[in-house]
């Protein structure tokens, strides 16, 4: 309040004790006038607090209405500036009997200072000494609130303004007031919507409908509606647009609603492009799993037959592809885990070698179709006979081999046992009953070898010892056959040389005819003598020289010295006299044989008559049709041909007409026990007398005794040879013999 120069009203005193009365209560009245106003009142005069009301007490934090008074009204205020800024302003009003309005800042008697709306007034505007009344209405709070508004204001224009999405609000469908995002989005001008129905910014009627049949229910009903519209811009564009909108108040529809509006056409088209994105990279995806799994397909199967590849390279490489048994590589290998497995737990294995016995003859005479049919089935009846973890391998041909892990001496000849039991049950192959016999050679682990190779050997040893010994059995290995197979080997070496070496001569053996006994013919015997090694017997040698192929050098050496010889004989003039040669399967076999004979004779200049081929029975068994066909070449060359050791082999009477055979050479072996044996006595008759049936001569070999002889010529034998005449001797005895005898 100012200082103003007037006083404040003051209150007229009573003149009487009447009139006091009622001064009296028109002051209760006053003061409670002044004590029940809202607003603070306050009397000054001479700058100085006369009377105030409660409430103005208050205001000023003054204590009571009576503790105020005689206060300094200069003290209401901030500083004495503001309070003479307040008079100067309100003063000339005040003065022209105006009243004083205005908000001005106050200060509590705490110093705090605080706006108040004052309003003054001079009580006697003619003598403003009289005082001045003030009301001071204390608007702090008012003020706090508006300025607080203001703010409020303030930010929500902000807000409106720059808010990143269009805000608009409707009224009875039409825009009251938009924020300038919205216009822009919409691509209008400022204001230039104002008053405009919605319509204006949805593409059609029937957009527009539809949005407020979406809208307007769920707003009446208090709550906000929130979806994604279509809308269109000033130019047409359309736009998909986030919308959230509210009634402004749901129970009077009248007052409108507010919408905020999000252009997300761009997010919308980013996500669309999104989804085309997602389904271009998920078709890609497809595609590219399904080439993976094509791929991966393919690589399986690539897998796959690899796998079978390999399967089929390791079957082919460790099976025998004929009958489906386990080959050489695969039986070594079972044979090093067999030998292993022993060696750790002392137990032994059984290494059992089988060859078959004629089988080139059936092979030959019926044909190899027929062959492969009888191996087949020989491997099945192999595989029947032993257990399940022994092994049966074939080797190629007809070599067979056991692996019987576990199986001591005893237990592998009784397996062999089981196979010649086995295979003594005819075999029906291509309508043919076949027989077939093997020859079994068995070595054990550890006593005969510590591996697998040294095993093989052994039984292979042992078997070639079956063989030897008059096949269709079995023999278990012992070091006298590997004593006798080294010697083999170390023969063949020998043998290599023997010729070159001047090592081999001929003895020669008379033969005698019974008719007049005169010396007809000498067989050539062939005599090996080495210088360390002794001499060597053929039955020793010949099968080793056959074996190793050096029979066809020998051979040739033989006919040649034979004929030679007997060239010198004739010379002598033994001419009569004949030669017979022993010859081997394998000499027989070579496919320009008559001719190489037919030179050999041309060289010696020998008559072809004057020379006898021994053949054994085997020379027809591996191929017959070729063996007749040399047979009748030699034949129609003139050369004679005999059987040596005829019965003991397979011929039948068949054959030997078939073979143009001129003579048969009875073996010793029936002609020995003559004196004392039935039944070879009436073999050699036998055979004596069906040769005589077919026209061919007859030889008894081995004739020692003078017993022997008479029975052979009773029984009308042509010749005979042996000790009792004369053994194999060397050239110069023979001859001697030959000169005495030809006398
Ligand atoms: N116990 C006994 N033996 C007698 C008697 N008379 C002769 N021998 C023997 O009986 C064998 C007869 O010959 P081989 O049956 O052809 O049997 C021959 C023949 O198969 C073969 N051999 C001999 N030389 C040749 C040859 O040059 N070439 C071929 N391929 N084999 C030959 O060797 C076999 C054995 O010949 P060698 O040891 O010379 O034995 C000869 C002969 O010395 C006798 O009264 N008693």
């Amino acid at each position: 309040m100012p200082e103003t120069s007037a006083a404040l009203p003051t209150f007229p005193l009573p003149a009487s004790p009447c009139a006091s009365d009622d001064l009296q209560r028109a002051l209760r009245e006053q003061q409670s006038l002044l004590d029940s106003a809202a607003v603070g009142i306050v009397f000054i005069r001479q700058r100085s607090i006369v009377r105030c009301n409660q409430r103005l007490a208050d205001i000023f934090q003054l204590g009571s209405s009576a503790d105020a008074i005689g206060r300094s009204s200069q003290l209401l205020h901030p500083n004495r500036e503001v309070f003479h800024a307040l008079v100067r302003d309100a003063l000339p009003l005040l003065l022209k009997g105006q009243s004083w309005r205005g908000e001005h800042q106050m200060r509590r008697s705490d110093g705090a200072l605080f706006w108040a709306h004052l309003t003054g007034r001079l009580v006697n505007t003619q003598d403003s000494r009289e005082g001045s009344v003030w009301t001071v209405d204390d608007i702090d709070d008012q003020q706090r609130v508006r300025a607080m508004l203001a703010t409020f204001e303030r930010e929500n224009q902000l807000l409106f303004e720059h808010a990143l999405a269009g805000i608009v609000f409707l009224r009875n469908h039409r825009l009251t007031r938009c924020n300038r995002h919205f216009e822009d989005m919409l691509g209008y001008g400022q204001g230039e919507l104002l008053g405009a129905s919605s319509r204006a910014w949805f593409p059609s009627d029937r957009h527009w409908q539809q949005a407020g049949r979406q809208c307007y229910p769920v707003l009446q009903q208090g709550g906000s509606f929130e979806g994604r519209l279509k809308l269109r811009a000033k130019d047409g564009r359309t736009l998909v647009c986030l919308v959230r909108s509210k009634a402004l108040d749901a129970g009077d529809p009248s007052l409108g609603s507010i919408w905020i509006i999000v252009d997300v056409t761009g997010q919308h088209q980013s996500q669309a492009q999104l989804r085309q994105l997602h389904a271009r990279l998920q078709q890609q995806f497809d595609e590219r799993t399904h080439e993976l799994n094509q791929t991966v397909q393919s690589l399986q199967h690539q897998i796959r037959n690899r796998q079978q590849d390999r399967e089929h390279i390791y079957h082919l490489a460790h099976y025998d592809a004929l009958t489906q048994l386990p080959n050489r590589t695969l039986l070594a290998e079972r044979s090093h885990e067999a030998i292993a497995r022993a060696a750790a737990g002392g137990g032994s294995v059984a290494v059992m070698f089988l060859d078959l016995d004629n089988f080139k003859h059936i092979n030959d005479s019926l044909g190899h179709a027929t062959g492969d049919a009888l191996l087949v089935e020989i491997a099945r009846r192999l595989r029947q006979t032993v257990r399940g973890y022994d092994t049966v391998a074939r080797l190629g041909g007809d070599e067979f081999v056991l692996l019987l892990p576990g199986a001591s001496e005893q237990g592998a000849a009784r397996v062999a046992e089981k196979v010649q039991h086995m295979l003594r049950q005819p075999f029906s192959i291509d309508r043919n009953e076949l027989n077939v016999a093997l020859s079994m050679g068995i070595a054990l682990y550890p006593q005969h070898g510590s591996d697998f190779a040294a095993l093989l050997q052994c039984a292979d040893t042992a078997m070639y010892h079956a063989k030897a010994t008059g096949r269709d059995d079995f023999r278990t290995f012992t070091p006298q056959m590997q004593r006798q197979a080294s010697r083999a080997l170390q023969l063949e070496s020998a043998l290599r040389k023997a010729l070159e070496r001047g090592q081999l001569s001929l003895h020669y053996q008379p033969q005698i005819t019974l008719d007049n006994g005169k010396v007809s013919c000498v067989e050539a015997l062939l005599r090996w003598h080495h210088p360390q090694l002794g001499d060597i017997t053929p039955s020793e040698f010949i099968p080793i020289a056959e074996n190793s192929g050096q029979i066809l050098s020998i051979g040739e050496w033989v006919i040649r010295s034979a004929l030679a010889q007997l060239r010198r004989w004739h010379d002598l003039g033994l001419t009569w006299l004949r030669v017979a040669v022993n010859l081997s399967a394998l000499q027989f076999r070579q496919p320009r044989f008559p001719q190489l004979i037919e030179q050999l004779l041309q060289e010696c200049r020998i008559a072809p008559d004057m020379l006898e081929l021994e053949l054994t029975e085997g020379v027809a068994i591996d191929n017959p049709h070729q063996a007749v066909a040399t047979m009748r070449q030699l034949h129609a060359q003139g050369v004679r041909m005999s059987v040596d050791d005829f019965g003991t082999g397979y011929s039948s009477l068949n054959q030997l007409k078939r073979f143009q055979i001129y003579k048969l050479k009875i073996d010793q072996s029936f002609v020995r026990d003559l004196d004392n044996d039935g039944n070879d006595r009436a073999l050699v008759s036998a055979i004596i007398r069906m040769a005589q049936a077919l026209g061919i001569r007859t030889t008894a070999e081995g004739v020692e005794s003078q017993a022997q002889l008479d029975y052979l010529r009773e029984q009308g034998c042509c010749e005979v040879q042996g000790y009792l005449f004369s053994a194999a001797q060397p050239a110069d005895v023979i001859q001697a013999f030959l000169l005495q005898h030809a006398a």
